[in-house]
């Protein structure tokens, strides 16, 4: 989300003189795999997040891990993030739940239930096999009406219903601010099962100093629980990218344009 100004194969070399050590994006699945790798070593990137592929995007899909009757193409997309996350070296892969349908009865949504307990349990078994953690995140209803997961108690919920060590919360503090507020509270009841953090400023979804959520403290909150993961800065840029990383100086991004040379 992040460099939108260049091509996406030349953001990597951006984000790398921005002080960035690691990338996340949502698909790698449109580029050569030997391309992506390429970026990472000569950017000096670590690889640290992508999803499972979603379905058909273009035609609304948002994931397919809840969806009954589609289980044969989930284990397939559960394959292929594999396929790349080694090649990518990347320790973590997010599987999107998918959308329920418009109405859905509770028979419906039951049905969803179970088919996502079915699938997260195949996923996350084939990903510890290869040594990776899966992830499940619940998304904003404003953002994404229908989304099968949105509530942070539901996630912990699912998480602690599949059982497994490697299947952790992708805690995306846009979401849950969005979702259910009282986000120092949610960190610290859930910290247990947080896989991976992800900032945006609500409720616009710009830099993470924009709007209403006071990152420094949720930031600081973070390390004085001993949080030694990512924080993705999953966040659509105001304006020019490098003009808005002021905020991240504190934490050592640049905003210095002389290293925009690019
Ligand atoms: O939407 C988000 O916040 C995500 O992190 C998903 O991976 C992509 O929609
Ligand atoms: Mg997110």
């Amino acid at each position: 989300m992040l460099f939108p100004e260049h091509d996406f194969l030349d953001r990597f070399g951006a984000a790398a003189k921005a002080g960035f050590r690691g990338v996340e994006y949502l698909f790698p699945y449109a580029y050569r795999l030997e391309d992506l790798a390429g970026c990472l070593r000569e950017a000096g990137l670590e690889q640290v997040l992508f999803n499972l592929p979603p379905g058909n995007w273009e035609a609304g899909e948002r994931g397919l891990a809840s969806l009954p009757g589609r289980e044969a193409e989930f284990q397939a997309s559960v394959a292929e993030a594999l396929r790349y996350a080694e090649a990518l070296d990347c320790p973590r892969i997010h599987a999107m739940a998918g959308l329920l349908p418009e109405r859905a009865d509770r028979e419906t949504v039951e049905a969803h239930h179970h088919t996502y307990l079915k699938n997260l349990r195949f996923a996350a078994g084939e990903a510890a096999k290869a040594g990776r953690d899966l992830l499940i995140e619940p998304i904003n209803q404003r953002d994404m009406p229908g989304y099968f997961l949105s509530r942070q108690a539901d996630a912990i919920k699912v998480i602690d219903e599949v059982g497994a060590d490697n299947l952790r919360l992708q805690f995306d503090v846009y979401h849950c601010q969005i979702m259910d507020g009282d986000l120092i509270s949610h960190m610290e009841r859930q910290f247990h099962a947080i896989g991976h953090v992800q900032i945006a400023g609500v409720p616009e979804r710009h830099e993470p100093d924009l709007g209403e959520v006071c990152y420094p403290e949720v930031l600081a909150r973070l390390d004085s629980l001993g949080y030694t993961g990512w924080v993705g800065c999953e966040y659509r840029p105001a304006g020019n990218t490098w003009a808005g990383l002021g905020w991240g100086q504190a934490y050592g991004l640049s905003t210095d344009t002389t290293t925009r040379g690019h």
